[in-house]
């Protein structure tokens, strides 16, 4: 190798280990604000005290979604969880776990009244784990999401949820208290949908930003190899260490986290967040979590690691990452 191309090499070996340095210091700065986003668990707070969450999902062909998402925000931390599924989804949801509360509403014609009359009960909906597309169902979503915009309801959107926002992203535009967790494809979805034109696949960090600017300041989280977290002022990014393991649900895994944690930032407040938003360093927190998981179980499991398996870690992982 010639004198100056070595040289060359150091120097850009140089900056890319100050710039690992740097994201570094920045993960773990970002880790100890999540840290005070966390209730303590206190012998005098009643059930339902830290987080009552319901996820909108589960079909006929998906259960595995929503029971991944709720089990998850139960074992992050909530008291109760509640699944508001399709009919022939409830009785299989309901033999995977006697932990959940299931409510087999969502193709009734009365969908919207039925979950409406829980809402004063929830502290946050996750919205769209294993709902699929059927038409009837996502009407019904849609009336869902509007009483809860009605009642200042925090919600997470994911999977066919962001289906339903391609198609109509007036539904939560401006709504401050809504966080998309889009994969690769909802992603690309939700841009071309909302920005009328295909992404700029070279510059992640300005299409999050744009995405979430073009939605009225919703926070955006793009899950990928790193995720990238937006809230139109603000973009954060979510190396943690996992694994090269992609089995289906981990998305899942991440939602029903997201739920809780959206919750406990909310009522935390700014003040805890060191003026960053709420809403972000909750989705750092469930990021975080959701790859700690995974490289935990993948550590035991390696290739046949399934979300299960992912979310019999969470407390390990939890314990990890915030309770240092
Ligand atoms: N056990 C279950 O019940 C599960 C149900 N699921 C549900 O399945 C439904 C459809 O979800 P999908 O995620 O398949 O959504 P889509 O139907 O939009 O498909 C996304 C596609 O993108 C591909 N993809 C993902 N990341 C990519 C990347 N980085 N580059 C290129 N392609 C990429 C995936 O292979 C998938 O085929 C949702 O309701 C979802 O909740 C999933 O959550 C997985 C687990
Ligand atoms: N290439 C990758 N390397 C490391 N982690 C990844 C990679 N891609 C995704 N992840 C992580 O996996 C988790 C789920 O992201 P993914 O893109 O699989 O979601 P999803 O497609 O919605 O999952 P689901 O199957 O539950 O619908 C996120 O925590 C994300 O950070
Ligand atoms: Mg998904």
């Amino acid at each position: 190798m010639r004198k100056g191309s070595f040289s060359a090499l150091r120097i850009l070996e140089r900056a890319f280990s100050l710039r690992k340095a740097h994201s570094i210091k920045d993960m773990e700065n970002t880790l100890q604000l999540v840290r005070n986003i966390i209730p303590p668990l206190s012998s005098t707070k009643h059930k339902g005290q830290d987080g009552r969450i319901g996820v909108v999902g589960g079909c006929q062909e998906y259960t595995g979604a929503p029971y991944f998402a709720a089990i998850s925000a139960l074992k992050v931390g909530a008291d109760l969880s509640h699944v508001f599924c399709a009919s022939a989804a409830a009785p299989v949801i309901k033999a995977y776990s006697p932990e959940l509360i299931v409510h087999p509403v969502l193709d009734s014609p009365n969908a919207v009244h039925e979950v409406e009359k829980w809402l004063p009960r929830l502290h946050a909906l996750v919205v769209g784990p294993g709902l699929g597309r059927d038409d009837a169902l996502l009407r019904n979503v849609q009336g869902i999401l509007e009483v809860s915009k009605a009642r200042d309801i925090p919600v997470v959107i994911d999977a066919d949820g962001l289906w339903l926002v391609a198609q109509q992203p007036a539904l939560i535009h401006g709504y401050r208290k809504a966080v998309l967790t889009p994969n690769h494809m909802e992603f690309s979805r939700l841009y071309d949908a909302v920005l009328r034109g295909p992404m700029d696949s070279d510059d992640s960090h300005g299409s999050v930003l744009r995405l979430s600017q073009a939605l009225g300041n919703v926070t955006v989280v793009q899950k990928g190899e790193r995720d990238i977290l937006s809230n139109g002022q603000q973009v954060l990014v979510c190396s943690q260490e996992g694994s090269s393991r992609r089995c289906g649900g981990q998305g899942d895994l991440l939602s029903g986290s997201l739920g809780i944690l959206v919750h406990w930032a909310l009522l935390a407040g700014p003040e805890k967040t060191n003026g960053s938003s709420p809403l972000l360093v909750a989705a750092f927190g469930a990021c975080s979590l959701t790859r700690q998981c995974n490289h935990q179980a993948f550590q035991k499991h390696g290739r046949s690691t399934t979300t299960s398996d992912m979310i019999a870690e969470v407390g390990a992982a939890f314990s990890k990452l915030f309770e240092t």
